[in-house]
C-alpha cells in the first residue's frame, strides 16, 4: 500500500530525514518508536506532503505522490492526526467534523454520523466548543475528524502526549475497532510502549531520521532490548 524509499527531508540547511525506507501492507498497524527529536514529526509530515522532501520517493497505492501537496495526498486516501491534534479550539465538535468533511473527495454528511458510531463519547458533546474539551477529548475529536475524510492509511502522531491513562484505554479500543471493521492501515508515531505494544503488528525504531531496527512488539517489554535500538530508555 505505501512505499517509502530512501527519504530525505530538510528544515532549510538542517537536514533531519536522512535515508527513511519502509513498505506497509493494506490495513496494517505499523509503530515507529523513537525519542524526541528523532524526526518522528518530520517524518509524517514528509508522508502527508505538508514538508517538501529532498530525495526520496513515497508511492501510495502505486502511485508517485512524492511531489503531490498534502490535499491531494488527502483525497487519494491518507489523513494525518497531527502531534498536539489542532482543533479548532473556539468551534463546536460538530463544526470540527464538519471541516474534516469539507475537505473529503465527497462531502456526504452521513460520513458523520456514520464515524460518530465509533465515537460514544463525542456524541454528548457535539455543542461544546474543541476548546473545552479535556485533552483526551480533543484526541478523539481529532481522530474523528480525520476519519471524516475516509482516509485509507491514518498518520497517528504521538496520540497519547499529555493524555489521562483511562482514555488512553479507550483510544486503543477505537483504533481496535477501526482496524478490524473498516481495514484502515496506520502509521502510529509514539513514546508510549504500552499503547504501540497493544495496537502494532511490526515496530520499526527511528533515531536521528533513519530506521534502525525492528522490533517485534512482544519485545517492547524487555527495556534493554528497546534502550539498544532506541538509544537510551523509554519509559
Ligand atoms: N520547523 C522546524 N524548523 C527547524 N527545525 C525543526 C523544525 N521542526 C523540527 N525541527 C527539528 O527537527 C528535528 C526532528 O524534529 P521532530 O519534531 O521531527 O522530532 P520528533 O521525533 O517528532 O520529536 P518529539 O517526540 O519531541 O515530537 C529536531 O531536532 C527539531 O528540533
Amino acid at each position: 500500500m505505501l512505499v517509502v524509499k530512501n527519504l530525505h527531508a530538510a528544515y532549510g540547511r538542517i537536514p533531519i530525514l536522512t535515508g527513511v525506507s519502509f513498505a506497509l501492507e493494506p490495513g496494517e498497524y505499523l509503530g515507529i518508536l523513537g525519542h524526541n527529536g528523532m524526526g518522528k514529526t518530520t517524518l509524517m509530515r514528509a508522508l502527508m506532503g505538508s514538508l517538501p522532501t529532498t530525495a526520496g520517493s513515497v508511492t501510495f497505492d502505486n502511485r508517485d505522490v512524492t511531489r503531490l501537496a498534502a490535499h491531494a495526498r488527502s483525497r487519494l486516501g491518507i489523513g494525518l492526526v497531527p502531534q498536539g491534534r489542532e482543533i479548532f479550539p473556539s468551534l463546536t465538535v460538530m463544526e470540527n467534523l464538519r471541516m474534516g468533511l469539507a475537505s473529503a473527495k465527497r462531502e456526504d454528511p452521513a460520513v458523520i454520523d456514520d464515524v460518530l458510531s465509533e465515537f460514544p463519547r463525542l456524541v454528548r458533546l457535539l455543542d461544546r466548543r474543541g476548546g473545552a474539551l479535556s485533552g483526551g477529548e480533543q484526541q478523539l475529536l481529532a481522530l474523528a475528524r480525520c476519519l471524516c475524510t475516509r482516509p485509507r492509511l491514518v498518520l497517528l502522531d504521538e496520540p497519547t502526549e499529555g493524555i489521562q491513562p483511562s482514555i488512553i484505554e479507550e483510544i486503543i479500543e477505537t483504533l481496535l475497532r477501526l482496524k478490524h471493521k473498516h481495514s484502515i492501515a496506520m502509521i502510529l508515531v509514539e513514546q508510549n510502549l504500552d499503547f504501540i505494544t497493544s495496537l502494532s503488528q511490526r515496530v520499526l525504531t527511528i533515531q536521528k531520521g533513519r530506521i534502525t531496527g525492528e522490533i517485534n512488539p512482544n519485545d517492547l517489554k524487555d527495556s534493554e532490548a528497546v534502550a539498544s535500538y532506541v538509544g537510551m530508555t523509554m519509559s
